[in-house]
């Protein structure tokens, strides 16, 4: 589609081309589009598809372009939306699920950049002003603007700040968000300590190591532990989509519950919305097309045969299929399409790795003296490759007291830093404000310190070849890839260049070229967790290296288990590389 396509080359260069698993994914996912488009009936033919690469190889691009290329000719072709069922505010026609709030925030920028000329509205869940229940909600009112108000604003000019106002009625097509909070904004606030909730398990509390959280499918913000206060005001009845990013998470044992009861909401959602469709507004009513709506009754399927036939299109997307994935894959869902790039389970291929022993001193001094070391190469390279800035570390701990000790320890060292866990006060805020620096920022978007900066564009001089395995090209122009981060050109003691965290931050962020050092201080909960932590650098053809501490003697005490993690580690490299 003509909109979508320039948006996609504003934003990777006229010169990008599809990677791997886009080529899978515009071959067999992608609905044709043709100048004249008949009306088509999406439901007749739901279909379930799984996309698997590796990470940084732009899985993202590969789903979000025909979800949003389907809405839009759905829309195209279809009679004028009605509004959402009595008592509800929202009724979106995809839903994207991811499993943080910060993944949820990014994705949703990222696709409003996208479907900026196709005009498709689009709501981050995990956004301070989304609609929801309760608090937000009387804010929301406060401020004199109703929740059902802010559904029907023009939602697709701004990616973090206030919304563009358009007293026009403009539903809601795109819902991003975390499987806990879209089903709270469904079933309403605090429904999980009611019978429905999942298990008796209890919610997780604050101080918990975030990994165990994200395991145990609840991704909560600090402070958000509410009785049960309201009713939900998302209606799923006319859903037609439903993509499930990062689905070896999501569909991980901890947090499949979630993640499956959402997917029985939206089928109980569909087979009521066939019993009682929804009351269109008087402008609708008066629509030549709307004869056309009434008379699609199967446009919302009859109930699923099976569990799992569900009546909207499914989308996995996924960097690894751990054995709990496939196995659920194959019971669940056995004629999913696979669409998997050779890269999948492997590290990106322009990630180098590095082991670093620890010295058997201060652990903390060791990561201090190879944070400094990173430094000292950069400004090396500074005196051949004049203005290059210094460039970012990602550091991962297992546990969210150590990402605190390090951040005060670092600190004390006179290199600031950001510290982020899942009880983090930041990620209160309902925006990836506290990774402002660290992310990677579409062209014209970058941040610094909350305020955006005029556009300051160099060339890469890292960037010589042209291809590399996932088919990436880097185009010898300025794009999202290319664009400076302005901290980094500052000194580490006045800005951070060092971010701390645990696994909750592994998974799906897109982080910016400028993070070239992974550090993985503590040893990951398994082979699938180091991947992802991993590829938070070498993304999208970009140099990274991975830094492993470890005890890797060559002989005696330790030097076993020192092999085994070199060997498990090892076997993640691409085959191209190991020649
Ligand atoms: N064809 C392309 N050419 C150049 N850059 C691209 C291309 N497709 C995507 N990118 C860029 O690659 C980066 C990584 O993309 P994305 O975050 O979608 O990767 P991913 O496969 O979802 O990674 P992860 O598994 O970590 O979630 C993004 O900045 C994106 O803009």
């Amino acid at each position: 589609m003509p909109g979508l396509r320039s948006c996609l080359l504003g934003m990777l260069g006229p010169h990008a081309t599809p990677t791997r698993v886009q080529t899978l994914s515009l071959n067999h996912v992608l609905p044709p589009y043709h100048e004249s488009s008949q009306p088509s009936n999406p439901s007749s033919d739901w279909k379930q598809w799984l996309l698997a690469s590796e990470t940084g190889s732009g899985k993202s691009i590969a789903y979000l372009l025909p979800v949003l290329q389907a809405l839009k000719l759905s829309e195209l072709t279809s009679a004028p939306r009605s509004r959402p069922p009595e008592g509800k505010e929202l009724s979106p026609r995809a839903v994207i699920l991811a499993p943080t709030h910060e993944l949820a925030r990014q994705l949703a920028i990222f696709a409003k950049a996208l479907q900026h000329e196709i005009k498709l509205r689009i709501l981050s869940a995990s956004r301070e002003n989304a609609p929801s229940s309760g608090l937000e909600r009387s804010r929301d009112r406060e401020r004199g603007m109703r929740a059902s108000e802010m559904s029907s604003m023009d939602l697709s000019g701004s990616d973090d700040g206030d919304f563009e106002l358009s007293r026009k009625y403009h539903p809601v097509d795109v819902v991003i968000g975390t499987p806990m909070k879209l089903l709270e904004m469904t079933r309403g606030r605090g429904w999980e300590k009611g019978p429905d909730g999942p298990g008796s398990e209890p919610v997780a509390t604050e101080g918990e190591d975030a990994q165990r959280k994200l395991r145990r499918g609840r991704d909560r913000i600090v402070g958000s532990a509410h009785p049960r206060t309201s009713k939900g005001e998302m209606d799923l009845g006319a859903v037609e989509w439903l993509v499930v990013d990062e689905a070896d998470v999501l569909f991980d044992p901890d947090f499949q519950e979630t993640t499956r009861m959402l997917l029985s909401d939206i089928t109980a959602a569909k087979a009521k919305a066939v019993s009682s469709p929804q009351i269109s507004s008087p402008a609708d009513k008066q629509s030549p097309a709307d004869a056309l709506q009434s008379s699609k009754p199967e446009s919302t399927s009859a109930p699923p045969s099976s569990p799992d036939a569900y009546p909207f299109n499914l989308l996995l997307t996924s960097a690894t299929i751990p054995t709990t994935l496939h196995n659920y894959l194959t019971e669940h869902h056995p004629d999913i399409k696979r669409l998997v790039s050779p890269g999948v389970h492997k590290l990106p291929k322009d990630l180098k790795l590095e082991y670093v022993s620890w010295t058997g001193g201060n652990r903390m001094a060791d990561v201090e003296k190879r944070i400094r070391q990173v430094w000292a190469e950069d400004s090396l390279g500074a005196a051949t490759q004049p203005g290059s800035n210094l460039s970012q570390v990602l550091v991962f701990c297992n546990k969210t007291n150590k990402v605190r000790l390090m951040g005060q320890y670092l600190e004390a060292k006179g290199i600031k830093n950001v510290s982020v866990t899942s009880t983090s006060e930041t990620r209160a805020r309902g925006s990836n404000r506290h990774l402002n620096g660290f992310l990677r920022v579409l062209p014209g978007k970058e941040m610094d310190a909350g305020r955006t900066r005029k556009k300051e564009i160099v060339w890469d001089n890292e960037l010589g070849d042209k291809s590399n395995d996932s088919g990436l090209v880097h185009p010898p122009f300025p794009s999202s890839s290319t664009v400076t981060n302005p901290s980094t050109s500052l000194t580490p003691q006045t800005h951070p260049h060092v971010l701390i965290t645990t696994s909750l931050l592994s998974r799906g962020l897109d982080f910016a070229p400028s993070i070239k050092h992974v550090f993985i201080v503590d040893e990951p909960r398994n082979v699938l967790d180091f991947l992802h932590r991993a590829g938070r650098s070498g993304r999208a053809g970009h140099k990274g290296k991975v830094v492993v501490f470890g005890k890797f003697p060559e002989s005696g005490r330790g030097a076993g288990r020192g092999r085994e993690v070199k060997q498990r580690v090892g076997e993640l490299l691409s085959r191209r590389r190991r020649r």
